[in-house]
């Protein structure tokens, strides 16, 4: 069993298609990308046997390193498999389900879900040391794929974002769990998920920010939000957070994602207006999406709109709220931009709200608006990690090349050249 209070860094990415010739000799990048296909094609098969992430990412990095493929888990080397299977929940069918351990550590689950923002920090903590040491505490586990703790499993899937008083134990953790009934034959049913928020509470700042990581870590989306009693000159400043503070994580605090949502007012027989503001953008905005809107006002408005944006307002995509029309508009706009490969390289994504939405459907698997936004930020959560990790590598960056879409069923996000 790995350390409580332990965590590992690990690439737990969804799938992606990248093309990258066969005849070119293996280059870091495309390591790094066999390695996130690697790990992806493990998640969707559900096969992986559950291992250390040290040991895997050991595993992986010494493959990559002789520029062999990585070794996937399926190979039959049973004998070892079999050492580096841990046990999260009873069984070994249920732990691959839920993947590998990330992080582990005591949580308190308010069940009051009323953490007060506003009171004396000093307060709060010394509650929360007392709080912590009676049984209230369960052990909880963050793997690869959900939060456990106690009979409880929340799927990372249906996690928007965490959100986080910066120097406090408490975090919120915000999803929308498939409500049941909706599961299964999503061809026939559209899946209805509602909100839920959880409150937690870790034994101290160090061990919250770990969680965080964690979190930050598998594709969320992460919400620093002020300190009560703390001036505004220091708020979102990193003296608040613990010296040990993975850099990501301060990052990504710091630096909330900016799309363009181009929305057509009359898409869905005028319905769709209400479709992005009551269902999709307040997802967005829980995840810390910097959102501008702009409504077309005529047949063509999307495509001049895509012909001529200038890309740095915009620098994380284009969000198209409508049905098979608006999408059309965006991407024939884009690709008559005057400087084509800028505009190919923006990311695109796709709240269904038309009348049909067949292309939406029969392309990207996806029929509700909610299941759409959380895509939205999975993938662009992803694509901030690819792009971190091919920042290492300052060359050209292939990602930025392609056509990338951000997919709309929620462990999914392609590429096409
Ligand atoms: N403000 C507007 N007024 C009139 N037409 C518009 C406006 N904005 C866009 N359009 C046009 O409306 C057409 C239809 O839009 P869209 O496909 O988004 O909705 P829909 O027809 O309801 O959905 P679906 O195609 O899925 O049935 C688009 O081709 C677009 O050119």
């Amino acid at each position: 069993m790995p350390k409580s209070g332990s965590l590992s860094r690990s690439c737990n990415s969804p799938s992606v298609r990248v093309s990258s010739s066969p005849s070119q000799s293996p280059s870091p990048l495309s390591q790094q990308s066999l390695r996130r296909l690697s790990l992806c094609s493990q998640i969707a098969s559900h096969s992986s046997p559950i291992v250390f992430p040290e040991k895997r990412t050991k595993k992986l990095k010494a493959s990559s390193r002789r520029g062999e493929a990585p070794v996937t888990d399926d190979q039959p080397d049973k004998s070892k498999r079999d050492e580096h299977r841990i046990d999260i929940g009873e069984g070994d069918e249920k732990s691959d389900l839920l993947g590998y351990v990330v992080y582990s550590g005591k949580l308190i689950l308010d069940k009051r879900k009323n953490v007060p923002t506003n009171a004396n920090p000093d307060d709060v903590e010394q509650n929360s040391a007392s709080d912590i040491a009676n049984q209230d505490a369960v052990v909880a586990k963050l793997t690869s794929k959900a939060l456990v703790w106690g009979s409880h499993v929340l799927l990372l899937d249906d996690v928007v974002s965490v959100s986080y008083n910066v120097g406090v134990r408490h975090f919120i953790v915000h999803s929308y769990p498939l409500k049941k009934g909706s599961y299964g034959l999503s061809c026939f049913i559209k899946p209805k998920r509602s909100r839920k928020d959880f409150y937690f509470e870790a034994s101290s700042v160090e061990e919250a920010v770990q969680w965080l990581a964690g979190f930050a870590d598998q594709q969320c989306s992460i919400n620093c939000l002020p300190q009560p009693l703390v001036s505004s000159r220091k708020q979102g400043s990193s003296e608040l957070f613990p010296i040990d503070t993975p850099p990501e994580l301060l990052f990504r605090c710091k630096n909330p994602p900016k799309m363009l949502v181009i929305l057509n007012p009359r898409s869905g027989h005028g319905r769709s207006s209400k479709v992005f503001h009551g269902i999709a953008e307040p997802i967005l905005k829980l995840a810390g999406f910097e959102l501008e809107v702009v409504k077309t006002t005529s047949a063509g408005h999307a495509k001049k709109l895509a012909s001529t944006v200038d890309i740095s307002t915009c620098p994380d995509g284009i969000i198209c709220v409508g049905g098979d029309g608006v999408i059309n508009e965006v991407l024939n706009g884009l690709l008559s931009r005057d400087n084509q490969k800028e505009g190919i390289s923006i990311p695109i994504g796709i709240i269904p709200a038309g009348s049909d939405n067949s292309l939406v459907w029969t392309v990207l698997g996806v029929r509700d608006p909610v299941s759409a936004a959380i895509s939205i930020v999975k993938c662009w959560n992803f694509l901030r990690n690819i792009r971190n990790d091919l920042a290492l590598y300052s060359t050209l960056l292939p990602v930025s090349k392609n056509f990338c879409v951000y997919r709309s069923t929620t462990t999914k996000c392609s590429t096409f050249q």
